[in-house]
C-alpha cells in the first residue's frame, strides 16, 4: 500500500525542548491511523507539522509524493487544502453559525457563491450526521458532541483526502464517542479517506484504527497493527495498553471487525 505522507528525520525543537528528533512516520493510502504517546510527546506538535502550521527544524514532509516544506507557499497551500484538520476544541469560529463556519472555506478557497456555498455546506452537514436545523445554531448552542460533528463537517469542506483528527472524542461520554467512531468508519470507507487520529480514547483504537503508531522519546517507537504494537516490549506500552482500562476496551470489542480496504 502506498504511503500519502511520509515524514524523514523530524526535528521539531521549542527553546531548549526536543519535542522529535529523527521521527520517522508513514500513513498509508486508506488506512486510519491512531497516534498514541503520554502528555507532551509531542502528537498535536506532529499533526501541526504535517499541516503546515508548525515549521520543523529538520526533516521532510512527503504529502502525495510532493516535499511539503520545499514548496512556495502557493503550492504549499494548495497542497494542504488536501488535508482536512479537526482540532482539539473544535476551532469553530464562534460568531458564525455551523453553516457559515462551512461556508466559509468553500467561498474563500473553492471561489463558490454564497447560495452555492450554502448548499454544499448543507450536505457536509448532513454527511456528518447532523440534522439540517444544526446549520442555523451558533456553536455555543450546541452539544459537545454536535461541536464535534460541526468540525468535522468543516474538515470535510473542501472534499480532503486526508482527514487528520486531534483527539475527535476526548470530552464525549461513550455512546457518542461510539458514534463519532462508527461515522468515521463510515465516511473512511464511502469516500476513500485515509485517517490520521491523534487519540488517547482505547476503545477508539480497538474499534477502527487499522495500525497504531506510539510516540515515546521524540520518535515512533513502534508502527503496527494493534497486536504487533501490544506485544513490543516497552513500560509505558504495557502500562497503557494491559492496564484495566487497556484490558477493558480489548475486551469491550465484537471478535470481528471491518477489514482494512
Ligand atoms: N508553539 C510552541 N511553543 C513552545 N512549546 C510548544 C509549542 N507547541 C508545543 N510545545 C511543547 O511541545 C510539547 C509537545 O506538545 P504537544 O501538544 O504536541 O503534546 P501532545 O503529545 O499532543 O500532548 P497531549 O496528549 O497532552 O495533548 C509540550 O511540552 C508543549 O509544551
Amino acid at each position: 500500500m502506498s504511503a500519502v505522507i511520509e515524514v524523514r528525520g523530524l526535528r521539531n525543537q521549542f527553546g531548549r525542548q526536543v519535542v522529535h528528533e529523527a521521527l520517522e512516520l508513514n500513513l498509508l493510502q486508506g488506512e486510519i491511523l491512531g497516534v498514541v504517546g503520554g502528555s507532551g510527546t509531542g502528537k498535536s506538535v506532529l499533526l501541526r507539522t504535517l499541516v503546515g502550521l508548525n515549521r520543523p527544524q529538520a526533516g521532510s514532509v512527503r504529502l502525495f509524493g510532493q516535499d511539503l516544506l520545499a514548496l512556495p507557499s502557493g503550492p504549499r497551500q494548495a497542497l494542504a487544502r488536501r488535508l482536512g484538520v479537526l482540532f482539539q476544541q473544535g476551532a469553530l469560529f464562534s460568531s458564525l453559525t455551523v453553516s457559515e463556519n462551512i461556508e466559509l472555506p468553500l467561498i474563500e478557497h473553492a471561489g463558490l457563491s454564497r447560495p452555492d456555498a450554502r448548499r454544499l455546506a448543507a450536505l457536509k452537514i448532513a454527511l456528518a450526521g447532523l440534522p439540517a436545523a444544526a446549520g442555523a445554531k451558533y456553536p455555543s448552542q450546541l452539544s459537545g458532541g454536535m461541536v464535534k460533528r460541526a468540525a468535522l463537517a468543516r474538515a470535510l469542506a473542501l472534499d480532503p483526502a486526508i482527514l487528520l483528527l486531534d483527539e475527535p472524542t476526548a470530552g464525549l461520554d461513550p455512546i457518542s464517542a461510539a458514534a463519532f467512531d462508527q461515522l468515521l468508519l463510515t465516511l473512511r470507507d464511502a469516500l476513500g479517506l485515509t485517517v490520521f487520529m491523534v487519540t488517547h480514547d482505547l476503545d477508539t483504537l480497538h474499534a477502527i484504527s487499522d495500525r497504531i503508531a506510539v510516540l515515546a522519546g521524540g520518535r515512533v517507537l513502534v508502527s503496527g497493527q494493534l497486536a504487533e504494537v501490544v506485544a513490543t516490549d516497552d513500560p509505558w506500552i504495557r502500562d497503557y495498553f494491559q492496564g484495566p482500562r487497556g484490558r477493558a476496551a480489548a475486551g469491550a470489542q465484537p471478535s470481528t471487525r471491518t477489514p482494512q480496504p
